[in-house]
């Protein structure tokens, strides 16, 4: 098991932004700034999707300080701040890092239409239900799910991986998936071991490896009800943004 907790001791963290054990980074979007994935969406996502009309439910897991979060809520909803009340645009964010949701909250520029929340989606979606009750839908219409399937497969093993899955095709319509590449989850197992911390539980007894994205696809097809409707392409990290519809 990794040994630190993402919220107690982060000195590691300011020496070497790898060593957060769930992807928990406190400056991600110094090295990773949300335009790299944005340029790849279409500002019209939403319209292509057919979302133009009633209120529509977006939910961002894993957020980290919610950076990425408002931009691409800013990207899809240029004119956010003229919506009505009854053809609203709403964003939810989570993540299981307390400090960085308490700053995405501190920084939040939307407060009526972004919100965001701790919580572990291994652990725990009664949140995301009571989300969606408050705004009477039974499904988030998008669910955003940028680079967290590595840390969750790292932290929980193949079962983990496959219980997010799972768990984000039944609360959503459509899903965004960037999964990290296997060459990353080499490099960060390194930068743990290079810290002098135990590898990651799973690392070395994982049997989903190779092509993670399309392991993902197969999940999602065969076991979730999803299937592949478009890739936006690859980001500059070689890391594939697809986006599934649930049939
Ligand atoms: C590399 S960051 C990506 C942030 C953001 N999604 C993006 O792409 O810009 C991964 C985030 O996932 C969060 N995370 C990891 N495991 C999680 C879990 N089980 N539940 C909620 N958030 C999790 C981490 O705390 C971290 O902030």
């Amino acid at each position: 098991m990794a040994t630190c907790s993402p919220n107690t001791d982060r000195t590691d963290e300011i020496n070497d932004p790898g060593a957060a054990p769930f992807g928990n980074f406190i400056n991600y979007y110094t090295f990773n700034p949300p335009e790299n994935r944005l340029n790849l969406i279409p500002a019209t996502l939403l319209r292509d999707l057919d979302y133009n009309g009633d209120t529509t439910l977006i939910l961002d897991v894993g957020c980290n300080s919610g950076e990425l979060s408002t931009a691409f809520y800013k990207h899809l909803v240029p004119d956010c701040e003229e919506q009505s009340d009854d053809s609203k645009v709403y964003l939810l964010g989570f993540d299981l890092d307390e400090i960085l949701i308490q700053r995405a909250q501190q920084t939040n520029s939307l407060p009526s239409s972004i919100s965001f929340i701790t919580m572990d989606i291994i652990k725990d979606t009664e949140q995301l239900q009571h989300y969606l009750d408050q705004h009477g839908c039974s499904s988030f219409h998008l669910c955003l799910c940028l680079a967290v399937t590595m840390w969750i497969h790292l932290n929980h093993g193949d079962s983990g991986l496959l219980q997010l899955l799972s768990r984000l095709a039944t609360f959503s319509q459509h899903l965004l998936l960037e999964a990290q590449p296997w060459k990353c989850y080499r490099s960060a197992a390194r930068r743990l071991r290079k810290l002098g911390r135990s590898d990651f539980d799973h690392f070395k007894t994982l049997n989903i490896r190779g092509d993670i994205a399309e392991h993902a696809r197969e999940h999602l097809e065969n076991h979730c009800g999803m299937e592949l409707i478009q890739s936006f392409g690859s980001t500059s990290w070689d890391r594939k943004l697809l986006l599934f519809k649930r049939r």
